[in-house]
């Protein structure tokens, strides 16, 4: 059971991690096929028996170190029992460009009749021609397609929670997403963050903006202190709004703009970077000397100033008010860096300070952070991560204690 009496909080990436909310991977991802895998973002078919196994080992690592965890499913379930948000949902659920007015039509009033369960699984999981509802009359759109094309799409990168919204000290930021096969995940969140009791009454931060913006490139680096990465997912124009949001809230007082590199392997800040301990980042070698930094600060006037670019790690530990910025010394040659960077190897999530999760394929990384006196709670992700992502990309910490 969640604690619901206690507020969310999270201002840092490492203080001790009390609540968390993941998803449990279910039949979207029984909708991957060779022919769609690619689109859906993932980069093979995974085993989904193996996949949920893999999944629920992560949250029992997380339980067993105190923390909270709430399941994305479970969340939405509880959201969409409210009458209003049910009607979202089912608006929220019918494309009618894709579907025409009549088709749109009966779908939109066969799903207003279900229950919260059944539409949030069609929410999730998408729903084929074939599953439509048997109708009267024609329809020349259920005629062209085949059975098996969706008629309301599935999400399976709703895994990976950390991208579709952020918590930036008591408010949350829901996500504009870029890619077209993630687009519809805001609207699942919108629900659960207006309707789930819980979330009732939190603060929106980056409200009514679109300029693309993901959580996994969305980093606390301290308290007050921003780095967003802005390359294939996150735009410069989702960086600069989300600043201006997040300074006119004053909830922060610094956002550092991190340019990466636009391609699969680097889609996110954290795929390349992630906090360890207060003043400890586990890196990717080969960016270690060359991500730089814009930095963003409100002026007195309302509006902001930029700064740089200069090395990130300058400008971050600038912003911070620390000394340095440690790198830990992963030392790997050029290719196994390359390997395990594919393998999320720098994508851990962090319970406290100096104790994070991390694929354990990724032996090298590891064994280098444990030598830091990090210590690492290795988990199996053979199937998980055929999506692309690693510990810190499958969970959106809600609450987490200062340090
Ligand atoms: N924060 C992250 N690195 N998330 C990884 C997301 C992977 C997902 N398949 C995508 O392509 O969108």
């Amino acid at each position: 059971m969640i604690d619901e009496t206690t507020p969310p909080r999270v201002d840092s990436e490492v203080g001790p991690l009390r609540a968390v909310l993941l998803h449990r991977p279910g039949n979207e991802l029984k909708r991957l096929t060779p022919r769609n895998n690619d689109q859906l973002l993932f980069d093979s078919i995974p085993w989904v028996d193996r996949a949920q196994e893999e999944h629920d080992a992560f949250a029992e690592v997380l339980r067993g170190r105190g923390v909270e965890v709430l399941l994305l499913a479970d969340a939405l379930r509880t959201a969409l029992s409210d009458t209003r948000a049910h009607a979202a949902g089912v608006h929220a659920a019918v494309d009618e460009r894709r579907l025409g007015v009549d088709l749109a039509d009966s779908l939109r009033s066969h799903l207003s009749s279900v229950s919260p369960e059944v539409l949030a699984e069609a929410l999730m999981a998408g729903m084929t021609f074939e599953e439509l509802p048997a109708a009267e009359g024609v329809s020349l759109v259920r005629l062209m397609n085949h059975p098996n094309d969706f008629a309301v799409d599935p999400l399976p990168n709703l895994l990976f929670t950390r991208d579709s919204s952020a918590w930036i000290g008591d408010r949350v930021a829901v996500s504009s997403l870029t890619m077209p096969a993630r687009v519809r995940e805001t609207a699942v969140l919108d629900l659960i963050y207006a309707y789930h009791p819980w979330f009732r009454h939190a603060s929106r931060a980056y409200g009514a903006h679109s300029a693309p913006i993901e959580g996994g490139d969305v980093m606390l680096l301290s308290p007050g202190v921003l780095a967003i990465g802005v390359g294939e997912r996150t735009t410069a124009a989702g960086a600069e709004s989300l600043a201006r949001s997040v300074f006119a809230d004053g909830i922060a007082h610094t956002v550092l703009a991190v340019p990466i590199e636009q391609t699969r392997a680097t889609m996110h800040l954290d795929t390349v970077c992630t906090m360890v301990a207060a003043d400890a980042v586990v890196m990717y070698p080969l960016s270690r000397d060359s991500l730089t930094a814009f930095t963003m600060r409100p002026t007195d006037d309302g509006s902001m100033k930029v700064e740089g670019p200069a090395p990130f790690l300058t400008a971050a530990a600038e912003a911070m008010g620390i000394d340095r910025l440690r790198v830990i010394d992963t030392g790997l040659d050029p290719v196994t860096a390359e390997r395990e960077q594919w393998d999320d190897g720098n994508n851990t999530l962090a319970l406290a300070p100096g104790v994070v999760v991390g694929y354990e394929r990724n032996v090298e990384t590891n064994a280098r952070l444990e030598e830091a006196g990090i210590e690492v709670l290795a988990i199996t992700g053979s199937e998980l991560g055929s999506g692309r992502g690693g510990p810190r990309c499958m969970s959106c910490p809600i609450r987490r204690e200062s340090i």
